[in-house]
C-alpha cells in the first residue's frame, strides 16, 4: 500500500524554509500561542540572547522571561493586539537570561489569526549597547571626568533638589566651597600630571569626610563643592570642615614627590544665608575669599556672627584639650549640711579650670564643650579618681570621714564605663565606696534607660550613694525614677530661690520633701543662700542642705581649714515657740512701724518689724506668727497681694491691712478670696487696734491651739467685741 505523503513533504519543506529564513535574522522572534500561553516557534538568536537552548524556550512562556510584566499584564496587552491585529505595537523592556541576567531589548509585536488560535509575532532587539552609551554619555555629561565626582551642572540639580526636600521637611543644610591652596604651583612646578593625581586623590579624602547622604562636586579646576544636610547648623558644618582640613594633614605621596596641601573653606546656610542654589554656591565662594584672605587653610561662614561663634568655640575645644594635658583641671569643694545637727555632712566636688591668662573659670562656660568634643570621658575619669584620692588622703588626715559627691555629665553615662571608673579608684586609694556619691541630672537618666539602669545597679551594688541633681526640672515622675536604685534627691536650685515668698515654689518642695520621705529617700536643697530659706527647709524637713549661706565651693585648702576648725555649722535659732504671741508688722514707713511697736510693747506680743514685703516673707519663714499687720501700699508688693500668698504658704495665720488710702477694687477681691481678716484705713484708733488684735490672737488660738488661750492679753480693751471696728470684714469668719 502506498501513501501520498507529498503534501507533509510540502508542509515539512515550507517550515524548513520558514526557520531557515527566521534563523538568518540577528533579531530574536518569538512565537506565542494566545490561548496555551507557551512559545510555540522561535528563531537561533531568541535562544543565544537568552542563553536557552530551544526546547527549553518551547516550554516556557512570556511571563518566564520578562522581568517586569506580570501574566494579567500580557494578557490584558494580547487582548489589544487580537482587537487590532495588522496593527503592531513597540517598546522597550527587560528580558531575563537563563544565568539571571538581564538584557535590555526593544520589541515590536503584532497579532496573527492561525486557524482557531491566535498567534502572536515578536520580533525582539538587543539595545544593551545603545543603553549603555547612552547611560555612559549622560553619565560623562554630569561628572567629571577625572575625579568620577558629580560636575558643576549635577551639583547644582542635586542642591536644587536637596533644597526642595529641606523646605519640605525643615532641615537647615550646608554648602561647602573649597578651593586648593596653591595648586597653581604644583601645576607649574610638578606638571599636570602630578596636579592630576593631587585632584583625584584630594577627591577620595574628601568623600571620606562625608556621609552617604552628603554630595562631593568637583566645580572645576581645583574647586570642590559640598552639600550638608545638617542637624545641628554651623556646629556640623564646621565640624566637617575642620574634618578636611584634618585628613589633609597627612601628606600626598605623588610619584615620587610627598606634597602638605591645605585647602580654604566657605560655608554658606540655608535657609540663614538663602534659598536659591546660585545664591548659596556664589556666597560659599565669597566666604571661601575670606578664608583665603585670612591665610589660607581655614574655613568662614558667610555671616560674619558665625565665625565669631564658630571660631570661639574651637579656640575653646583646642585649649580644653591642652587644659587636660596639662594637668589645669582641679576639684574645689562644697560644703553639704545636715540640718538635724548643723555638721558637714559631706562635699561636693566641682570642677575648676585654671586657665593660664583667664583665672579660674566656672564650668559653665566649659562643661558643655567637654560633653560636645568627647573630653569629658577623660575628664570624668579623672574626676572620680581625684575625689577617691582626695577621700582617702583626708581618712589619712586629721580631716577623717567625709563624703565627696562627684557629678556625672549625660555623655558620661551613656558612652563611658563609670561604674569600672569608681571600682579602679576605689580600689587604687583604699576609700569605702560609701564615702563616695555619684550626682546624675533627671535628663541624662531619661536617655538610654536600660544601660543607665544597669550600671546605676552595679555602683549601687558596689556601694556607692546616687543621687538625682537638679531635680523638678527634668519632668520625670518619682514612680519613673523608682526603677533607678536612688538614695538622695537634690532639689534644684530653681524651686529654692522665692521658696519663701513663691506659694507654687514652697508648695513643689514641700511635696518633693514628702514624696521623698515617703519613698526613703534623702533630700538635699542646693542654692541655699539666705537664714528666711533655711528656716524654712528646716520646718519642712528637708535633711541636708547646700549653698552660700553656709559657703561657697572652696578650693582645697581652705576647705580643710574650714573643717579642721570646726565641722559644726551654726544653724538657725529655733523658731519662736508657738505659744509666744508672735505678731508681724509689715510696712516701709519706718515710723509707721517705730509707733505701732510703741503702741502693742505692753500687750504682751512677740513683735515682728519688716520694712518690705520681701523682709516679711523672710521672718514668716523663721518665725511662727499668728498674726499679721501690713501696710496696703508698698513699694515691692502691696500689702493684698503680700496676703495673697502669705495666705497659701500660711494658711492658720490671721491678716490685717492697714491702709493709708482705700483701694477697694483689690482690697475686696482680697477680703473675697479670704485673703484678709480686718482692714483698717490709717490713722487708726489706738484702743480699737489694740482690742481687734487681741481678739485676732483669741479667735486663732481658738481655732489652732490644743490649749486655745483664754485671754492674759494686757490690752485695756480685751472684751472688746469683734467686728465693731473693722472697715470691712470678710464674709465667712477668719482664714483657716
Ligand atoms: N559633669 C560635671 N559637671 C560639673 C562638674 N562640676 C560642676 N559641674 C556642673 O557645672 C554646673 C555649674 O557648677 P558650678 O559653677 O560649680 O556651680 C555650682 C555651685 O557653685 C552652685 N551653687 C552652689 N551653691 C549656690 C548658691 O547658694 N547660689 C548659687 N547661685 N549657686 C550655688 O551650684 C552649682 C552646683 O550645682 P549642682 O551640681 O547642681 O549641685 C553645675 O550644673 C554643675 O553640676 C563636674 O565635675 N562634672
Amino acid at each position: 500500500m502506498y501513501m501520498d505523503i507529498s503534501e507533509r513533504k510540502r508542509g515539512e519543506d515550507e517550515l524548513r524554509r520558514f526557520r531557515t529564513a527566521m534563523d538568518c535574522t540577528d533579531d530574536a522572534i518569538f512565537l506565542l500561542n494566545c490561548t496555551s500561553m507557551r512559545f510555540v516557534e522561535l528563531n537561533a538568536a531568541a535562544c543565544r540572547m537568552l542563553d536557552y537552548c530551544r526546547e527549553e524556550l518551547l516550554d516556557m512562556g512570556p511571563c518566564d522571561i520578562t522581568a517586569e510584566s506580570s501574566l494579567e499584564q500580557m494578557t490584558a496587552l494580547y487582548e489589544h493586539l487580537k482587537a487590532n491585529s495588522g496593527s503592531s505595537l513597540s517598546d522597550e523592556m527587560a528580558l531575563i537570561r537563563k544565568d539571571g541576567s538581564q538584557v535590555h531589548v526593544e520589541f515590536h509585536q503584532q497579532a496573527l489569526q492561525s486557524g482557531g488560535d491566535w498567534i502572536i509575532v515578536a520580533v525582539v532587539r538587543d539595545i544593551s549597547e545603545r543603553k549603555e552609551a547612552a547611560q555612559r554619555l549622560q553619565y560623562q555629561a554630569h561628572h567629571d571626568g577625572l575625579t568620577g565626582l558629580p560636575n558643576r551642572t549635577l551639583f547644582y540639580d542635586t542642591l536644587t533638589r536637596t533644597l526642595q526636600q529641606a523646605t519640605e521637611h525643615g532641615w537647615t543644610l550646608a554648602v561647602l566651597f573649597l578651593d586648593l591652596d596653591n595648586f597653581k604651583a604644583v601645576n607649574d612646578t610638578l606638571g599636570h600630571g602630578v596636579g592630576d593625581d593631587l585632584l583625584v586623590q584630594f577627591a577620595h579624602r574628601l568623600l571620606g569626610c562625608v556621609r552617604a547622604r552628603d554630595t562631593v562636586g568637583r566645580l572645576g579646576g581645583d574647586e570642590f563643592g559640598v552639600i550638608l544636610v545638617t542637624q545641628d547648623e554651623q556646629n556640623d558644618a564646621a565640624a566637617v570642615a575642620c574634618k578636611i582640613r584634618e585628613v589633609l594633614r597627612t601628606p600626598f605621596v605623588l610619584g615620587q614627590h610627598e606634597l602638605h596641601v591645605t585647602a580654604s573653606i566657605g560655608i554658606t546656610m540655608h535657609p540663614l544665608d538663602a534659598s536659591q542654589p546660585d545664591e548659596l554656591i556664589k556666597y560659599a565662594d565669597t566666604a571661601m575669599y575670606r578664608a583665603k584672605h585670612a591665610g589660607r587653610d581655614t574655613f568662614r561662614f558667610f555671616t560674619a556672627q558665625m565665625n565669631v561663634e564658630v571660631l570661639a568655640r574651637l579656640e575653646l575645644e583646642k585649649a580644653l584639650r591642652r587644659a587636660f594635658e596639662n594637668g589645669e583641671f582641679v576639684l574645689h569643694y562644697q560644703p553639704k549640711v545636715a540640718l538635724d545637727s548643723g555638721s558637714v555632712a559631706g562635699v561636693e566636688a566641682l570642677l575648676r579650670w585654671e586657665r593660664p591668662g583667664h583665672g579660674l573659670v566656672a564650668p559653665d562656660l566649659f562643661i558643655g564643650s567637654l560633653e560636645d568634643t568627647g573630653l569629658i570621658l577623660k575628664v570624668g575619669s579623672w574626676i572620680i579618681d581625684q575625689a577617691c584620692r582626695q577621700v582617702g588622703q583626708w581618712l589619712l588626715s586629721s580631716v577623717g570621714r567625709l563624703q565627696v559627691s562627684v557629678n556625672v555629665a549625660g555623655r558620661q553615662l551613656a558612652e563611658g564605663d563609670i561604674n569600672a571608673d569608681f571600682v579602679a579608684a576605689l580600689a587604687r586609694h583604699g576609700v569605702p565606696p560609701e564615702l563616695l556619691e555619684v550626682e546624675l541630672t533627671e535628663s541624662s537618666l531619661m536617655a538610654n534607660t536600660d544601660r543607665t539602669i544597669r550600671t546605676l545597679r552595679d555602683l549601687k551594688r558596689l556601694g556607692v550613694h546616687i543621687s538625682i541633681d537638679d531635680f523638678g526640672t527634668g519632668y520625670s515622675s518619682l514612680a519613673y525614677l523608682r526603677r533607678f536604685p536612688i538614695d538622695k534627691l537634690k532639689i534644684d536650685i530653681a524651686f529654692i530661690r522665692e521658696v519663701t515668698s513663691n506659694p507654687d515654689d514652697a508648695a513643689i518642695v514641700q511635696a518633693i520633701v514628702g514624696m521623698a520621705h515617703s519613698l526613703k529617700l534623702e533630700v538635699i536643697a542646693e542654692g541655699v543662700e539666705t537664714a528666711a530659706q533655711l528656716a524654712f527647709l528646716k520646718r519642712h524637713r528637708c535633711d541636708q542642705v547646700q549653698g552660700y549661706f553656709f559657703s561657697r565651693p572652696l578650693a582645697l585648702p581652705a576647705l580643710e581649714s574650714l573643717l579642721l576648725k570646726d565641722r559644726q555649722m551654726p544653724l538657725p535659732a529655733a523658731p519662736t515657740p508657738p505659744h509666744r504671741k508672735t505678731l508681724l508688722l509689715v510696712d516701709d514707713e519706718a515710723n509707721v512701724l517705730s509707733s505701732l511697736r510703741r503702741l502693742l510693747r505692753d500687750d504682751g506680743y512677740h513683735i515682728l518689724c519688716a520694712g518690705s514685703a520681701a523682709e516679711g516673707f523672710d521672718l514668716l519663714a523663721q518665725h511662727s506668727v499668728q498674726v499679721i499687720v501690713c501696710d496696703q501700699r508698698m513699694p515691692d508688693m502691696n500689702g493684698t497681694e503680700f496676703f495673697g500668698r502669705v495666705k497659701e504658704m500660711y494658711q492658720d495665720s490671721i491678716r490685717i491691712i492697714l491702709s493709708g488710702y482705700a483701694d477697694l477694687d483689690s482690697v475686696i477681691k482680697a477680703v473675697n478670696k479670704g485673703a484678709i481678716y480686718r482692714f483698717y484705713t490709717k490713722p487708726w484708733d489706738d484702743a480699737v487696734l489694740r482690742a481687734d488684735l487681741c481678739e485676732a490672737f483669741r479667735q486663732h488660738s481658738l481655732l489652732h491651739d490644743a490649749e486655745p488661750d483664754h485671754g492674759n492679753c494686757a490690752c485695756p480693751a480685751s472684751d472688746y467685741q469683734t467686728g465693731s471696728v473693722a472697715q470691712l470684714a470678710q464674709a465667712d469668719g477668719p482664714p483657716g
